[in-house]
């Protein structure tokens, strides 16, 4: 006899793949593949220790005009690598008193975003994957610290760490992830027209953008 009642529902095999991930490998989309070369400072980047500035006035990362943006300031390092820093505000928050985790997420991404500078290479991010490792309260100053691994053709791989106070802190939020190089026309033929347009008007923007197109 058939008894009314929930369905029986066979589960299917829980994977275990992410769990047995050595905590230092990729995942394979993050994996440079075996003809990836190392990253290649360009001659005309920032000296280690300037400031990159804004690369967008609206930019919620990193823009000044973006009232609860992160105001993210990045500065080169040695080699291909970054720091950042910004301070976490209470329009940051997702539980009370403490950074959302999508914003810091963003922070990873803005942070990873300039290192592509280093290289004059205009690239968007095409994957990002974040540990979050710890709690982060709001007024905390996240100190970040970002490098590229390997270049693949378009593809950039980089990864970076986020601690609390500076430096040396606590680990607070890691990323791995895989920026693809493209052409400024992803910008103009996909951004709304208000905004390009405004930006084409611009001499900075235009002039911010022209020094990526002399990348041999
Ligand atoms: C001026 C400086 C601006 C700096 C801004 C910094 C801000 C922070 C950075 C961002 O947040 S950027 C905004 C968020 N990202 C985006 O909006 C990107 C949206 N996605 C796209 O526009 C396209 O999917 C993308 C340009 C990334 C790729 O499309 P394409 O048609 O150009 O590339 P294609 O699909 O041919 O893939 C090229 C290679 O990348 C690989 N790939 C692409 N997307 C991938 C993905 N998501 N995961 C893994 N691999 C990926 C793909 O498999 C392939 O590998 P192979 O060459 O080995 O075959």
């Amino acid at each position: 006899m058939v008894r009314p009642g929930r369905p029986r529902v066979r589960s299917a095999p829980v994977s275990t793949e992410n769990h047995h991930r050595d905590a230092h490998s990729a995942p394979p989309a993050l994996t440079p593949p075996p003809n990836a070369l190392p990253p290649v400072r360009h001659p005309d980047a920032p000296a280690p220790g300037e400031l990159l500035g804004s690369h967008y006035d609206d930019c919620f990362g990193c823009g000044g005009a973006q009232a609860h943006g992160l105001h993210l300031e990045a500065r080169a390092g040695d080699g291909v690598t970054i720091t950042a820093e910004f301070t976490v505000q209470a329009a940051h928050q997702g539980a009370p008193g403490l950074a959302h985790g999508g914003v810091l997420a963003t922070a990873l991404d803005e942070t990873l975003g300039s290192l592509n500078w280093l290289l004059r290479v205009i690239a968007v991010t095409g994957r990002l994957e974040t540990d979050f490792v710890r709690p982060v309260p709001v007024g905390t100053v996240l100190f970040l610290q970002a490098e590229i691994v390997a270049v693949a053709g378009r593809k950039i791989y980089s990864r970076a760490v986020g601690r609390i106070g500076g430096p040396e802190g606590p680990v607070a939020v890691r990323a791995q992830a895989l920026f693809i190089e493209v052409k400024v026309e992803h910008f103009t033929d996909n951004g709304r027209p208000e905004e390009i347009r405004a930006a084409m008007a611009d001499p900075d923007q235009i002039r911010r953008a022209r020094a990526f197109e002399v990348n041999p």
